[in-house]
């Protein structure tokens, strides 16, 4: 078992859904996007990677919801056979070295320098890398690009003598252990982050009401839940076209992931109060 880890928005999802080959993990320009462990799963003839995604930690604030995302990247770090600790290729702040103080040392841990195609300067990168691999003992030192698939299978090859010999934990078809109601979810939840940019607050979320399954035919009735009311507007729209692009969005890639034809029917609720109580978020699927 690999885990992901680092501060929010270095790529950690893109590289997992890389990693994966499939769309698992939700991915967004907004920071913070990724809210639960997600399990990611690539079997290989000889081998079976099992990959955990971590919410980005957070130090910024300190609700409930980020108590809860905190306890979520300490428990599964010590948990794990190596640690991908993913940086900006160019770039190392206090935020990725509160992540990194929360790494065990005795967990063999891998540095990934991603976003690398987006260092102009490549001779810059030699110092920073040298900068960066005197903070701690690092197992591999791999400058990468989670958009380059090169680089991904590169990678894999990296990882693979840290992983421990048995036999294989999933089937060899099996790509997560969430559930497609869970990944219906996730995915809504994608498209309403890139729909509404920066404005939206992060705390707003998604509940899936119903799940049906006829046939290949998957009928998903959702709800946005969101702070205010102005957020409600803000994904509604100009006459509901916004809500009208997110729902066709996350109906598309709903049909991609499963397989087949999805009927979405998506609401949006206003509750406000719902990230800063704890047994709110435990009613919600957060731990
Ligand atoms: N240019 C470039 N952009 C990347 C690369 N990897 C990720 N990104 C972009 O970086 C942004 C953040 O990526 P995510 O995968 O959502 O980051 P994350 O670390 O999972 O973020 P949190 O969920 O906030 O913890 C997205 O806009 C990605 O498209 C890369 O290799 N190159």
């Amino acid at each position: 078992m690999v885990a992901i880890v680092g501060r929010p928005n270095v790529g950690k999802s893109t590289l997992m859904n890389a990693l994966v080959g499939q769309k698992v993990s939700i991915t967004s320009r907004k920071a913070q996007t990724t809210r639960h462990r997600i399990t990611g799963i690539h079997t290989l003839e000889d081998a079976q990677y099992i990959f955990v995604d971590t919410p980005g930690f957070q130090t910024k604030h300190s609700g409930a919801l980020n108590r809860s995302l905190n306890r979520a990247v300490t428990s599964t770090l010590t948990a794990v056979d190596a640690i991908l600790f993913v940086i900006e290729a160019g770039r190392f702040g206090p935020d990725d070295q509160k992540v990194l103080d929360l790494i065990p040392p005795s967990v063999p841990t891998l540095l990934i320098a991603n976003k690398l195609d987006r260092v102009s300067d490549k001779d810059s990168l030699y110092p920073f890398m040298q900068q960066v691999s005197a903070l701690r003992q690092f197992n591999e030192i791999v400058p990468l690009s989670a958009k380059n698939p090169d680089d991904i299978k590169r990678l894999m090859a990296t990882v693979k003598p840290f992983l421990p010999e048995g036999s294989p934990i999933y089937g060899e078809d099996d790509l997560t252990d969430r559930s497609e109601r869970f990944l219906a979810a996730e995915i809504l939840r994608e498209k309403v982050f890139r729909w509404t940019g920066d404005e939206l607050p992060y705390t707003s979320t998604v509940l899936i009401d119903k799940f049906e399954t006829e046939g290949r035919l998957r009928r998903i009735f959702a709800t946005i839940m969101v702070e205010r009311d102005t957020h409600k507007a803000m994904i509604i729209g100009q006459k509901g076209a916004k809500l009208k692009q997110i729902s066709t969005e996350a109906r598309l890639d709903m049909e991609k992931l499963f397989d087949g034809p999805v009927y979405l029917e998506t609401f949006i609720k206003v509750k406000s109060g719902w990230a800063d109580n704890e047994a709110g978020l435990r009613a919600y699927g957060y731990e």
